[in-house]
């Protein structure tokens, strides 16, 4: 009930384009009867034969053609409302799943495969279904009038004719709410299909995939996958529309011998006079049109029945638990530091450690650097820190508060953040800068982008900060954008999190893996000056880069094995000591 509900709200997002819509349909059912019933007295009229009066005849023929024409244009303005009115179900439906969407606080429903095919499955209905439900609706009420005329005329001139018809629409609607349950269950089946099936088809055209798709000749093994995909999912389409195909028509036999049956007994009466030519026309006429209107209701029923069984997974989202529960308390600013506390985590249950026990402190005003191998948790660590996640023992403190009490949009508010995987998006400069703190202004942005040594480039640009850095997409000059090396990109995805400079914790995940040795050192002078007083994790496998840091902290394998400053971590000898060396070393065997 809560699906069609929720499928009613959404289809009156546009209540005038659908009243408007509603008004047209009706309006339009009205001339075919008046149609059928002119011709009947046309046909009555002409077959008076020589006491005929053609006027009559005429009037009768131009009563018809206008309402013909009325209903032509009721028609054509009915599918103009009816396309406004979709286009207001298809935002107001986008416009609720991404709210929702946007409202999951942590990563782990975007990392679920059953939660991104009923993703999938959610956009496909969304529109989908208000739009049927909506259609069926008006339809029926239109049919109402039109069938119900014609139900009329019917009962006038042969009674039993209603009876047959009853026969025959009931099994029919039956039949179609079945096959709508099997098509819904083939859409169902293939959303995985459809995911692969996009996926492939990003990897053919997606900027950054189409040059490992040209080098390693991979253009044939990934058309190869899509086609494949796409068969597969054809063959589940063809199964059910095989199935729908056949059982329709067996069908299409039954009516057919139903209307057979109504005609024969028409052409006995008339033959016997107890019905006039116009009679038998009019017979014909309202039991075909009757017939066709009922049968029409009933494929509309089916489609609509398997557009609200796919809208369930739509409501399934809108209506789903949260992933995280937000806390309740604000996120004051940063007196004491944060803790982590034995955290345990794994992102599976029943997967692997990746935290495995971890004991850390991050005192407010400290930088504390964080070394590790590939994979030692590392990046997971700034994931829990941020709440994407929540422990699964242990727990994380800001000034001694867990985590889990403060309000996750008040704490993300705290923090600065450049991840290793930082996003590059198709918008101007100025705005892939802003974004990190929105609203901003010019002033904000060239700051920003200053200390991350950008500004120079991005002010050089053709259209200086406004420049589009896309190559996909062309501005509003109908020019395409500009693209930027891998390491300016890196600078301005820095100069995002900077522009939250002044945020209580800055979180730097591997910042200057991509610049050049001179930017490097300059970013790096930088940041130690913004750093100064400041909190701070950074995260760096070039260990020269941590060297100022208060205190350096190695993970191995989810655990913290080691802890101090750099010349305490050296006199240890051990892990970090082994690392420093061995990279120090490679720089030494260059320069010798
Ligand atoms: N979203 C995820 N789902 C499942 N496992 C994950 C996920 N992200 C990371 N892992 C696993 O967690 C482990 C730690 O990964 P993490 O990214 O934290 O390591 P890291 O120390 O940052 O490594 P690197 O130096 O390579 O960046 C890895 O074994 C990885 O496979």
């Amino acid at each position: 009930m809560t699906t069609l509900r929720t499928a009613l709200r959404l289809g009156c997002a546009d209540p005038k384009a659908l009243t408007t819509m509603v008004a047209l349909v009706v309006v339009g059912a009205a001339p075919p009867l008046g149609v059928a019933w002119f011709t009947k007295l046309l046909f009555d009229e002409v077959g008076k034969g020589r006491s005929a009066s053609p006027s009559t005849a005429t009037w009768y023929a131009v009563a018809i053609a206008l309402l013909g024409a009325l209903a032509a244009i009721a028609n054509r303005l009915s599918g103009y409302f009816t396309t406004a009115m979709q286009n207001a179900i298809a935002i107001a439906a986008d416009v609720r799943l991404y709210r929702k969407l946007d409202a999951f606080l942590g990563l782990r429903p975007f990392e679920q495969p059953a939660m991104r095919d009923r993703l999938a499955l959610a956009q496909q209905a969304a529109t989908q279904a208000p739009y049927a439900v909506v259609m069926f609706a008006v339809d029926v009420a239109q049919s109402v009038v039109t069938i119900g005329g014609f139900a009329v005329i019917l009962a006038s001139l042969w009674p039993p004719a209603g009876l047959l018809l009853l026969a025959v629409a009931v099994p029919e609607f039956l039949i179609q709410l079945r096959l709508s349950r099997r098509a819904a269950r083939a859409v169902e089946d293939g959303a995985g299909l459809f995911r692969a099936r996009f996926l492939f088809q990003a990897v053919l055209t997606d900027l950054r995939a189409v040059r490992e798709v040209r080098l390693y000749q991979l253009g044939r093994f990934f058309r190869d996958r899509l086609t494949g995909t796409l068969r597969a999912a054809g063959r589940i389409e063809l199964a059910a529309a095989r199935h729908a195909t056949t059982v329709q028509s067996c069908w299409a036999l039954a009516g057919a011998a139903v209307t057979l049956t109504a005609t024969v007994i028409a052409v006995n009466a008339a033959v016997r006079g107890r019905l006039s030519l116009g009679d038998l026309t009019l017979l014909l006429a309202a039991f075909g049109a009757a017939h066709a209107g009922l049968a029409g209701i009933a494929a509309q029923l089916g489609e609509a029945g398997a557009a609200i069984r796919l809208f369930r997974h739509y409501v399934a989202v809108l209506d789903g638990p949260a992933d995280l529960a937000d806390g309740t308390l604000p996120a004051p600013p940063l007196r004491t530091g944060i803790r982590f506390e034995d955290v345990w985590f794994r992102y599976d249950e029943g997967g692997p450690w990746v935290l495995r026990g971890v004991d850390l402190t991050i005192p407010a005003g400290q930088a504390i650097g964080l070394v590790g191998l590939n994979g030692a948790g590392k990046s997971t660590l700034v994931k829990l820190l941020c709440r994407f996640y929540d422990p699964d023992r242990g727990r994380i403190t800001w000034d001694g508060m867990d985590l889990r009490e403060l309000r996750v949009e008040a704490l993300r508010q705290r923090m600065g953040a450049v991840f290793q995987d930082f996003m590059c998006y198709d918008l101007s400069a100025a705005e892939n800068v802003g974004i990190g703190r929105l609203p901003y202004t010019a002033e904000q942005v060239e700051e920003a982008a200053a200390r991350a040594e950008i500004h120079d480039r991005l002010r050089a640009l053709p259209h200086g900060y406004a420049t589009l850095l896309s190559r996909t997409f062309a501005d509003q000059d109908g020019e395409p954008g500009v693209t930027l090396s891998g390491g300016q990109w890196q600078r301005v995805a820095l100069a995002r999190s900077l522009m939250r400079a002044d945020a209580d914790l800055l979180i730097l995940d591997e910042p200057s893996s991509g610049l050049d040795a001179d930017a490097e050192t300059r970013v790096h002078a930088s940041l130690a000056r913004i750093r100064h007083g400041r909190t701070g994790l950074l995260i760096s496998h070039r260990l020269s880069t941590l060297r100022d840091a208060q205190r350096i902290v190695v993970l191995d394998a989810g655990r913290v094995v080691e802890s101090g400053a750099h010349d305490e971590l050296m006199a240890a000898d051990g892990e970090y000591a082994r690392l420093f060396r061995l990279q120090a070393g490679g720089y030494q065997l260059a320069v010798s």
